[in-house]
């Protein structure tokens, strides 16, 4: 440990100390009380501090010390109580509200906001004084007003994991998403909520105490340190060791309790393990083949936005899908694994061996992913639990895809950081991804991605966050991955360029569907359709004479097709009559090379690109 970290470790035990004083103190009172407490003894009235009585008498000869550490263990019993009604009130509207969304979301907001705006404690006192004294009343009017900042820390954190890129990630490692909220939101809750609760003994020690002040707390002639407040104000002037103990211990415990909140709240908490879907058997059929998508269609709300797409990896092959943001590239690849919005209606075949992952449903789809298909998100550093460290995370991930035995996820977690190249990677372990560098962060996603041993990884443009030289190597990463381990790659990319270095076939996509696939080396050197050669035309080329322009596509009118014309008609410099009214199929360039134009304007290798 670091000497700061020491020093904060320090403290935070000083911090606590008062608390665990007043917890040992209630737990232990019918213990280390030296009298009982409620036994008058009027011949000892008010004797001072002495050896027989430390803290002195009170008025009915009773030892103080006795009833202050008996008035411990009732503060201690009713703050217990209350705290446990709260906490359990409030996250269980929160997490409601946070995790279903919409109208139970609106009605627990709706009851947290009233709740907020009522004044706690004349509420308290307009429930005692309605119902009366006694235990089980103190702790309803207490914890009537003290569930909303528990139900607020709950449905924000179940919120923020549902939008989270980890969520996201978590489901791409196959977990299922109820699993995600219950093993990751509320174990992640306890932090929040541990600090939260440190303030609130200090306020229920406190109300207890102002309630008791009032006549309105635990009925004389129980021990408790407000009713020992009463019992000693006449004495002020005359015995003021009456006053002075239970003042004090209540000033201690407020005052530890809000600086304990504050420790927790500045210092690291104790991280909290967060759990992840435990093993599960392998799928039958599950023998190595190629992965097939064929007459993929995605829609939203009706509009088509991925239309009838085909592709196939072999393993050990990879092949890139390009094209322009919007054009689907990530639809096609994550719809098949049921990794897209809910709403979209998906139809096609997705086949991987013998497992038809659309027909199959989302138990199959969740079933392969994180397994037989790794997926690599764009946004690494998002998609990595901050409060988790990169050894964590990994174990995590192997123990959930179960391809080693118990006990050997360590040494599996640290060949796969081997693997992708991460420096260092025995201390690296223990770091959170926060430390890591961009480039670090997409390594352990591909670390994490490669856990399942999978069949295919899809990358979804892993380099777009990183600077020129990290993408590169982070490209050059995969394409020996895939050449090692022999699984399939599908590479997502804007760049046409760095996708042709690795894939070994290219797949042009543009609205929604394939408009020239074929060998990558074809591709870039003989692209036919004026889509591809207008992404080529946008690559830099080394050679280029300082100040030439680069040739641009006209802008985008992204996604929106007739049903029957050629979608890039409008940007076109060749388009046709028939183009604006007749959709082009593929059709073969040379073998293995098709290409969707009625045009198929015969440009030599387009300016800019020249392969390197
Ligand atoms: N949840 C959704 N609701 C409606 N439309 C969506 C939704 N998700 C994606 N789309 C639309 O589907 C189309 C294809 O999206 P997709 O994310 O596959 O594109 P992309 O080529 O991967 O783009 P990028 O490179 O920006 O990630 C886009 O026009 C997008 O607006």
């Amino acid at each position: 440990m670091t000497a700061s970290g020491a020093g904060r470790r320090r403290r935070t035990v000083i911090c606590a100390l008062p608390l665990l004083g007043f917890v040992m103190a209630g737990a232990l009172a019918p213990v280390i009380a030296p009298y009982d407490p409620i036994a008058n003894d009027l011949m000892a009235s008010l004797a001072r501090p002495s050896m027989e009585h430390l803290l002195g008498t009170d008025q009915l000869g009773r030892d103080q010390l006795s009833r202050l550490l008996y008035g411990a263990q009732a503060s201690l019993i009713l703050a217990a109580a209350v705290l446990a009604v709260s906490v359990t009130v409030g996250v269980v509207i929160g997490a409601a509200g946070g995790f279903l969304g919409g109208w139970p979301d609106r009605v627990a907001l709706w009851l947290m906001d009233v709740t907020l705006t009522l004044p706690s404690l004349i509420v308290a006192l307009a429930i005692l004084g309605v119902r009366g004294h006694g235990s089980a009343n103190l702790v309803l009017a207490l914890s009537l007003t003290g569930w909303p900042p528990f139900a607020r820390l709950a449905r924000g954190r179940f919120v923020s994991l549902r939008r989270s890129a980890y969520f996201d990630a978590l489901q791409v490692l196959g977990a299922s998403r109820f699993r995600i909220l219950f093993q990751h939101a509320l174990p992640a809750l306890a932090a929040p909520v541990l600090v939260y609760a440190s303030i609130e003994i200090g306020f229920i020690v406190l109300s207890l105490a102002f309630l008791s002040f009032l006549g309105l707390g635990i009925p004389p002639p129980e021990p408790e340190w407000g009713q020992m407040l009463i019992d000693a104000r006449p004495y002020l002037d005359s015995a003021l060791w009456l006053a002075l103990p239970p003042g004090l211990a209540i000033a201690a415990v407020v005052l530890a309790s809000n600086l304990l909140a504050e420790q927790f709240a500045t210092d690291n908490l104790p991280l909290v393990r967060l759990g992840m879907p435990r093993r599960r058997a392998r799928m039958n059929g599950s023998t190595a083949g190629p992965y097939r998508v064929e007459e993929l269609a995605v829609a939203f709300a009706g509009r088509k936005v991925v239309d009838g797409i085909d592709y196939r990896v072999a393993p050990g092959r990879a092949l890139a899908i390009v094209g322009e943001s919007g054009s689907g590239k990530t639809l096609s690849t994550l719809a098949p694994l049921g990794l897209i919005d809910a709403t979209a209606r998906v139809s096609g075949r997705a086949v991987l061996g013998q497992v038809d992952l659309l027909g199959g449903g989302p138990a199959i789809q969740e079933a392969v992913r994180g397994r037989r298909v790794g997926v690599v998100l764009q946004d690494a550093r998002g998609a990595l639990n901050p409060v988790r460290t990169v050894g964590a995370l990994l174990d995590d991930a192997v123990r959930h895809a179960g391809v080693v035995p118990r006990g050997r996820e360590r040494a599996r977690s640290l060949e796969l950081l081997k693997m992708v190249g991460l420096p260092e990677p025995e201390s690296q372990v223990s770091a959170y991804p926060h430390t890591l560098s961009g480039g670090m962060c997409q390594r352990v996603m591909i670390a994490l991605a490669l856990a399942g041993e999978p069949e295919i990884l899809i990358a979804d443009e892993p380099t777009s966050a990183l600077d020129v030289t990290t993408q590169a190597q982070i490209h050059a990463l995969l394409a020996d991955l895939r050449e090692s381990i022999g699984m399939g790659l599908i590479l997502i990319s804007h760049d046409i360029a760095a996708a042709a270095r690795i894939a070994d076939d290219i797949a042009v996509c543009y609205a929604g569907r394939i408009v020239e696939v074929g060998p990558a080396a074809d591709v870039v050197s003989r692209p036919d359709h004026p889509y591809t050669r207008g992404l080529l035309d946008a690559v830099p080329s080394p050679k280029a004479v300082p100040g030439t322009r680069f040739r641009t596509l006209p802008p985008a009118e992204p996604a929106r097709r007739k049903v029957s014309a050629c979608a890039f008609a409008p940007r076109c410099a060749h388009a046709t009559k028939r183009c604006h009214v007749e959709e082009p199929p593929l059709q073969p360039v040379t073998p293995g090379h098709t290409s969707a134009c009625w045009v198929r304007p015969t440009v030599a290798r387009p300016i800019g690109y020249d392969g390197a």
